[in-house]
């Protein structure tokens, strides 16, 4: 396609549509504690693997370092200048021995080293999931799913190549580079300092460059992020796209990001690719010198040519832990940013919180009490304005009143999905916040207007209602609310794979699937947001069939849309703004004209013209 038709033809107010939150903090200064936070990841490791590798990275980088010695110095100064003929071979064998060792150390070092952090990576993704997990709903009210994956999936990976290889190459680079200046101060002290002469300029040069190419790939992250939350929300909303005729829209935006990865992967490419040249132009002017000046200490027979070999073995391998350094530094540095950001949610305290000394609740009779009930989502509305509503075991309430009236939030704060800003919600007489979570949601069953079916079959979806139950409860279950007739059609019956989201099945079908998985869960308490689609009539019968059957013997609160489902609750609340404006059964408030009233007549009057 191309580009800059697709820009030329899309229309700009929709391009501005596409807002995407700026996630990726580009750079954060060297934090200790943060570091410190971050190597604690390695603690479960600190008995096995990481002594392990610690002393299998000494090991080849001791070997590293002796072998230019063996050879420079006692093969050509002793075996060879002496013509020893048995010492040669005992140090041919030697470098041979030692050479056999490193490879077998070598193998070790990348398999340990690999393995930490991969394991470091999983247990801080694991982590990261669980407590993301733990938070409350305001946590996700705040954020885009695609944000939150983000942050587990991309900041942990960028972490990574810091945990693989950063942490012990640190090591393994800073022995490395004492024992070779070391090892050349011994040598010759005058010829260490003159190829020296050039460290500082390659240190300045390399530094201003790396921090240029760090910039670059941080910038290549940064469209990555936003071509990946496009994607995300191009999938999750393409059927909207298609009805709504914008792929053409979407798809110039893509090209757009898509257009600005390239650039800047290219951009990024073309600055590193200048650095490998300019370390080997130190490099190469640092042999100048060696040789230079080397054979004027030759001449002057200030040293020996088995130094001067030596020295030269060392000089190649000088530059290498140098570069490494530098690079591991600006993963330090990306690091900083990703584990910030992982903090960050870490930190995150769920605002619903749990008591030291939390009841299990037991028993439940299911008796719901609201005493003056205010809650705000946030600070500049209010949800609620003081809800006093009484709901006896067993008793079936509706609640109705207009859209945004509050009858979802009343639904959310009896789950405890946020705490009541003022007042107290009590089940069997305990305040909700005395009460474990777990135990809680336990005897609470939710059942959505917009059912979520998870990626798997049809019996397992229904089996998350209560992941004990047996293949024969859970077909009990659906044929008890009428599923089974639907789900024996199905290709391959209880087994049929249903994608995310459930999109082969109707909403109808979706329904029943999540009344079956309710009562499998056979909660004492059960919150029902009624589906308002408009079904057939043979759907609805069989739905308020199953709906009678699921509301057996519990304490059921139903978001009503239905007016069979309304006329036949035991009590109705009718909200309006956060208040409760009329309370009572069908009959009660018919006759007493208010909301009410209109509501039902209203409702009437539109069936009748359907
Ligand atoms: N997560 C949220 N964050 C902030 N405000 C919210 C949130 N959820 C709902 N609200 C606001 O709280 C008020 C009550 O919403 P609620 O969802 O309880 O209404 P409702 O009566 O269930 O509406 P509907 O019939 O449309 O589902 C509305 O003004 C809504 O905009």
């Amino acid at each position: 396609m191309d580009t800059s038709n697709a820009k030329r033809r899309a229309n700009p107010n929709v391009m501005n549509r596409f807002r995407y939150s700026q996630e990726q903090v580009i750079e954060k200064p060297f934090n200790w504690k943060q570091m410190a936070r971050l190597l604690a990841y390695l603690k479960p490791y600190s008995k096995k693997l990481l002594p392990k590798s610690i002393i299998v990275v000494l090991i080849t980088t001791i070997i590293r370092l002796a072998i230019p010695l063996i050879i420079g110095y006692l093969v050509l100064e002793h075996a060879i200048v002496e013509k020893n003929t048995s010492l040669l071979i005992i140090l041919i064998s030697i470098v041979a021995a030692l050479y056999f060792i490193s490879y077998i150390g070598n193998y070790y070092r990348i398999r340990w080293t690999n393995e930490l952090g991969q394991n470091v990576i999983y247990d801080l993704r694991k982590d990261l999931f669980t407590h993301v997990q733990s938070l409350s709903h305001n946590f996700f009210d705040k954020r885009s799913a695609g944000s939150i994956l983000v942050r587990i999936m991309n900041d942990t990976n960028s972490l990574q190549e810091l945990f693989t290889n950063g942490v012990i190459n640190i090591l393994m680079d800073i022995v490395l580079l004492i024992g070779i200046i070391g090892i050349m101060f011994s040598l010759s002290p005058p010829l260490t300092l003159a190829v020296m002469v050039i460290l500082p300029i390659m240190f300045l040069i390399t530094t201003k460059l790396r921090r240029n190419i760090r910039r670059s790939w941080q910038s290549v992250r940064t469209v990555q992020a936003k071509l990946n939350s496009h994607l995300n929300e191009s999938l999750q909303g393409i059927r909207i796209t298609q009805s709504f005729t914008q792929e053409q829209e979407n798809m110039a935006f893509f090209d757009g990001v898509n257009t600005d990865t390239l650039d800047s992967f290219n951009d990024a490419i073309k600055k590193n690719a200048m650095f490998r040249p300019f370390v080997e132009i130190t490099n190469a002017i640092g042999t100048v010198i060696l040789i230079w000046f080397g054979a004027h200490l030759l001449q002057t027979q200030d040293i020996t040519l088995g130094v001067f070999v030596s020295f030269a073995f060392y000089l190649g391998m000088f530059w290498e832990p140098i570069s490494r350094l530098g690079q591991i530094y600006n993963q330090l540095l990306m690091a900083m940013a990703s584990s910030e950001r992982i903090f960050e949610y870490l930190d995150e305290q769920p605002l619903v919180g749990e008591k030291e000394d939390a009841l299990e609740l037991s028993d439940v009779k299911g008796h719901i009490k609201f005493e003056d009930v205010v809650f705000s989502y946030d600070e500049k509305r209010t949800a609620l304005k003081g809800i006093n509503l009484e709901i006896q075991p067993g008793e079936t309430i509706a609640l109705v009143g207009h859209t945004g009236s509050g009858k979802t939030t009343i639904a959310n704060l009896i789950s405890r999905f946020y705490d009541a800003t003022s007042g107290n919600v009590l089940i069997d007489g305990y305040n909700i916040k005395d009460i474990t979570l777990k135990s809680l949601r336990k005897n609470i069953s939710i059942v959505l207007q917009d059912t979520f079916i998870f990626s798997g079959t049809i019996i397992e979806n229904i089996r998350f209602g209560r992941p004990d139950a047996t293949d024969e409860e859970v077909k009990a279950a659906a044929t008890a609310i009428g599923a089974d007739t639907f789900i024996q059609k199905l290709p391959n019956g209880y087994d049929t794979e249903v994608e995310e989201r459930g999109n082969i099945l109707s909403v109808g079908e979706r329904q029943l699937l999540s009344f079956a998985r309710a009562l499998l869960a056979d909660p004492k308490i059960l919150i029902l947001d009624e589906a308002t689609a408009s079904i057939d009539t043979e759907s609805e019968v069989k739905i308020q069939t199953a709906l009678k059957q699921l509301l057996k013997g519990r304490t059921s609160i139903i978001i009503a849309h239905r007016l069979s489902t309304i006329r036949d609750s035991d009590q109705i609340f009718v909200l309006d703004h956060g208040n409760i404006i009329e309370q009572g059964n069908h009959e009660q408030l018919m006759s007493h004209h208010g909301e009410y009233y209109k509501l039902v007549s209203a409702q009437f009057q539109m069936l009748n013209a359907m």
